[in-house]
């Protein structure tokens, strides 16, 4: 059996064209959604993520705005701008690219955050009211697994889901909004005892390791579904993600690559939630 490929990115054209007409929506209402990024030092990689979510917000008609700091700016005058974006009404999704640097705690910042503004969906207010099941800002790469999943067309419900990680910005998401559609779901982690045992029954494989090519196909049960969320730059400088692609494909019923899987859905999700953000902002 050789896997479907889930592209993510072509995934992701489709939301955003259904994302772009909801803006022009809200804009005949008077509302112009806009987000505002805040990135601090010159790490590359988060250059180029934030330059992506400014790209998205374009693309479907989101105002944005990226304040950019030297990496010595102090959590005092951080926490500052995050209260004056608070306030300010033409700003609906408060975003602060992470990681930060040592000096300053992400705590504090995430928590300082309008929970209504909080489009990573970090804040421990949403957090928690994504567990109970109540509506919240869903954090956006686990969102964006779940809607891959969903647009396989399979049903999630009575499926057994292993997740692989326990991060707060992945695993443990991912594996509420997976209970959340009804899936049995087991957490697997680093310290977790003979982890074969547990992917080889997985009708649904999300792997969040973080750890290059550590899934192979004597990993998986014929027929799974199989969502790789790691991304790692190995030696020869390619990037790759947690599953052994070539040889997982071979037995997986659904499959997506890295990069162009998972990648793309985080960024339309931010847009997703900042458009939720203006909505709810505006009541
Ligand atoms: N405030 C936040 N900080 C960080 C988040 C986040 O969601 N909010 N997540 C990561 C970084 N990140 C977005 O910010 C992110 C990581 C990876 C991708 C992605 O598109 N990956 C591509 C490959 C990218 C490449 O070629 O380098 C893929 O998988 O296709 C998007 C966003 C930490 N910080
Ligand atoms: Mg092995």
């Amino acid at each position: 059996m050789a896997a479907t490929i889930l592209y993510g990115k072509e995934i992701a054209k489709d939301i955003r064209e259904q994302l772009a007409g909801e803006v022009a929506e809200l804009k005949q209402n008077g509302i112009v959604p806009g987000l505002t990024v805040v990135l601090v030092g010159d790490d590359p990689a988060s250059h180029s993520y934030v330059r992506g979510k400014a790209r998205g917000c374009e693309e479907v008609g989101i105002r944005s705005e990226i304040i950019y700091k030297d990496a010595s700016i102090t959590e005092k005058e951080l926490l500052e701008i995050v209260y004056q974006l608070n306030e300010n009404p033409n700003v609906h999704g408060i975003l602060v690219q992470l990681p930060l640097p040592a000096h300053i705690s992400e705590k504090a910042v995430i928590e300082a955050i309008s929970s209504e503004k909080d489009v990573d969906g970090f804040h421990p207010v949403n957090v928690g009211n994504m567990m109970i099941g109540y509506d919240s800002l869903l954090p956006c790469t686990a969102n964006g697994v779940v809607e891959l999943i969903k647009r396989t067309g399979m049903t999630i419900e009575g499926k057994h889901a292993v997740v692989i990680g326990r991060s707060n910005i992945v695993g443990k998401p991912v594996s509420y909004l997976l209970q959340r559609e009804n899936a049995t779901v087991t957490m697997c982690h680093s310290r977790t005892v003979d982890l074969p045992s547990y992917t080889r029954q997985a009708d649904i494989l999300i792997v969040a390791a973080g750890k290059a090519h550590m899934i192979g196909k004597e990993d998986v049960k014929p027929g799974a579904v199989v969502i790789d969320v790691g991304v790692n730059r190995i030696e020869s400088g390619k990037l790759v993600g947690d599953v052994r692609f070539d040889e997982v494909k071979e037995v997986a019923s659904y499959l997506t690559p890295v990069p162009g899987g998972v990648g793309p859905m985080t960024i339309t999700m931010l847009l997703k939630n900042t458009i939720e953000a203006a909505r709810n902002l505006a009541r």
